[in-house]
């Protein structure tokens, strides 16, 4: 193991670059060899369409699993949030970073904006959610689709876009932009999509234990896996990725028990879909699909019908 090099997929974004140093700095503290090889994916080339059309299926995550599959790398690193939640056999999750913050924030170039629900702002973000979830709470804003990575976003901002973007806090932090927010918005009513501000390792299920073992060992924070095991559970069960307006997040209480709040987010006018439950840590999965079940059965289903058309 000493003499291994443990090889890392990511791809080339300055984020995923982030989060692989970040990675690679973990396993070296624990005395591992790590080399990184960049990897380009059909998410990052495609930049003219949103998210939505081209599919959410594995856009970042194909040529990684390719490279994972036969060789080319031992681990691949992504942001949790863009793991389609279920993946092929072949693979597996086998170790997630302690999440950071994991709320949404505007970031803007201009000073002085005045943020309230009745704002008429200009608002950049390419996420079903984040528009579902604004157009509720920022009724008189204008939303627009951006995409391409951070610093695309931000220069398409400048360039006159949007006055302001909708971004995770954990990139925006990662990438530190933190100068830039001009607002954060509280978890409870934009609740985060699955998995946001973790990062997930992904390996073949054929690695090698001791490699899975030690990398599990550097990298993975319990609490965390939990809790993101938790929320991946329900966006199994409701079988979307991130082409839906899904939201989910699990944290600890202080009596440590988990609170897992899920849903979708739904078009003005129509009740919401939220449930929450609060359990006992090992039956977070648990959890997590029942809130996927009742948000299926009571309008769930014919709201992601709908949104497929
Ligand atoms: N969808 C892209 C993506 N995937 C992960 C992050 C941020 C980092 C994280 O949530 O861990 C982002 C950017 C964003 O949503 O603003």
């Amino acid at each position: 193991m000493a003499e291994r090099i443990i090889k890392i997929g990511t791809r080339k974004s300055k984020l995923a670059l982030w989060q692989a140093y970040y990675v690679k700095e973990l396993l070296e503290k624990n005395n591992h060899k790590a080399e990184l090889v960049l990897i380009e994916t059909k998410g990052d080339k495609i930049l003219d369409r949103s998210l939505s059309k081209i599919g959410s299926k594995g856009v970042f995550t194909e040529e990684l699993e390719e490279q994972l599959r036969n060789g080319g790398i031992d681990i691949a690193v992504h942001s949790a949030k863009d793991m389609q939640a279920s993946l092929g056999d072949d693979f597996e999750l086998i170790a997630f970073t302690e999440r950071e913050a994991c709320h949404d924030v505007f970031v803007s170039h201009k000073e002085g904006l005045e943020i309230n629900a009745s704002s008429e702002i200009v608002i950049g973000t390419s996420s079903v959610r984040r528009v579902a979830m604004l157009k509720k709470h920022f009724p008189n804003a204008k939303i627009v689709d951006v995409r391409g990575n951070l610093q695309t976003r931000i220069q398409k901002m400048k360039d006159g876009l949007c006055d302001v973007l909708m971004l995770a806090y954990a990139g925006v932090h990662r990438m530190e932009y933190d100068d830039m927010i001009v607002h954060e918005l509280p978890l409870d009513t934009f609740t985060p999509a699955t998995g946001q501000g973790c990062v997930a390792i992904e390996s073949a299920v054929t690695l090698d234990s001791e490699v899975k073992e030690a990398v599990r060992k550097a990298i993975n924070d319990e609490d965390t896996e939990r809790c993101v095991r938790g929320e991946r559970a329900f966006l199994k069960e409701l079988q979307g990725g991130c082409s839906i307006p899904a939201f989910c997040l699990a944290t600890w209480t202080e009596d440590k028990q988990i609170n897992i709040t899920g849903g979708l987010a739904v078009p003005e006018g129509k009740p919401q879909i939220r449930y929450t439950y609060t359990v006992d840590a090992d039956k977070v999965e648990e959890a997590g699909t029942q809130i996927a079940k009742e948000t299926l059965a009571n309008g769930g289903a014919e709201l992601l019908a709908e949104l497929k058309n």
